[in-house]
């Protein structure tokens, strides 16, 4: 499988985003501008990922959402989009560049939304272990876990412990290019943390998942 916007082309993939993904004209001029402006911007959320995460916001009635991995915004963008009034997003991210030069100046025309994101700058393991240090844990309802593939069980863990009972965890990039069902061997280190994280989370007693084909793979974890 592989996210919309790099494989317009594949019928299965365009089929089922045509059908689905509703974005709003703010939301797709984040995305368009990133593919014309970032030369990586194969970082971005696929649309249709981000369509699923806003449809389980909308499910759970979530309020507060952490976002590791801001990038040009896009993903906060769409929690901050289907959350309410007084919704909230935490985004985290070491690098604000793309943030700046494309994601802000598409987002602060629309204060509405704007007011309900934090952007936090610094390594996220840190600032998720200055939230749990606050007492924030169990008060978080959705996280989305797009950073560094080195420290996704690491994420896993501090946001399970953020979340509350009922909450959901969405593991963007589960597949990885699919290259976590070739043989161990050829695994890089991005691909070995990907594996280790998803088998962690199959033996994980405090949630039930399903691991999903769409875009790059999304592994979501529900907490009992
Ligand atoms: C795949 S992109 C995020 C895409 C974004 N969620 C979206 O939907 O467009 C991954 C981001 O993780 C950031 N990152 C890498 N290491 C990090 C770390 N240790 N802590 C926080 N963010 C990190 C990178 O700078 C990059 O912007």
């Amino acid at each position: 499988m592989s996210k919309s916007y790099e494989d317009p082309n594949d019928p299965i993939v365009g089929y089922c985003t045509k059908l689905t993904v509703k974005q709003t004209p703010v939301e797709k001029e984040l995305e368009d501008t990133t593919i014309k402006n970032h030369q990586h911007y194969g970082m971005l959320g696929a649309p249709e990922v981000l369509q699923f995460g806003k449809n389980f916001i909308y499910l759970i009635g979530a309020k507060r959402v952490l976002d590791i991995g801001t990038f040009s915004g896009a993903s906060a963008l769409a929690w901050a989009t289907a959350l309410p009034s007084d919704g909230e997003v935490q985004s985290f991210d070491v690098d604000h560049s793309a943030l700046k030069s494309i994601g802000l100046p598409i987002i602060q025309k629309h204060p509405e939304l704007e007011k309900k994101i934090t952007f936090n700058l610094g390594p996220a393991v840190e600032k998720l272990d200055g939230l749990i240090a606050k007492g924030e844990s169990g008060k978080y309802d959705l996280a989305f876990i797009d950073a560094d593939k080195i420290n996704y069980t690491n994420y896993y863990k501090k946001c399970m412990k953020l979340l509350r009972s009922g909450g959901v965890i969405l593991v963007d990039n589960a597949l990885w290019n699919n290259a976590v069902t070739k043989n161990p061997s050829t695994f890089d280190s991005s691909t070995k943390a990907i594996d280790e994280c998803n088998k962690y989370i199959f033996g994980d007693e405090s949630s039930n998942s399903t691991l999903l084909t769409i875009g790059d793979g999304v592994h979501v974890a529900f907490k009992k």
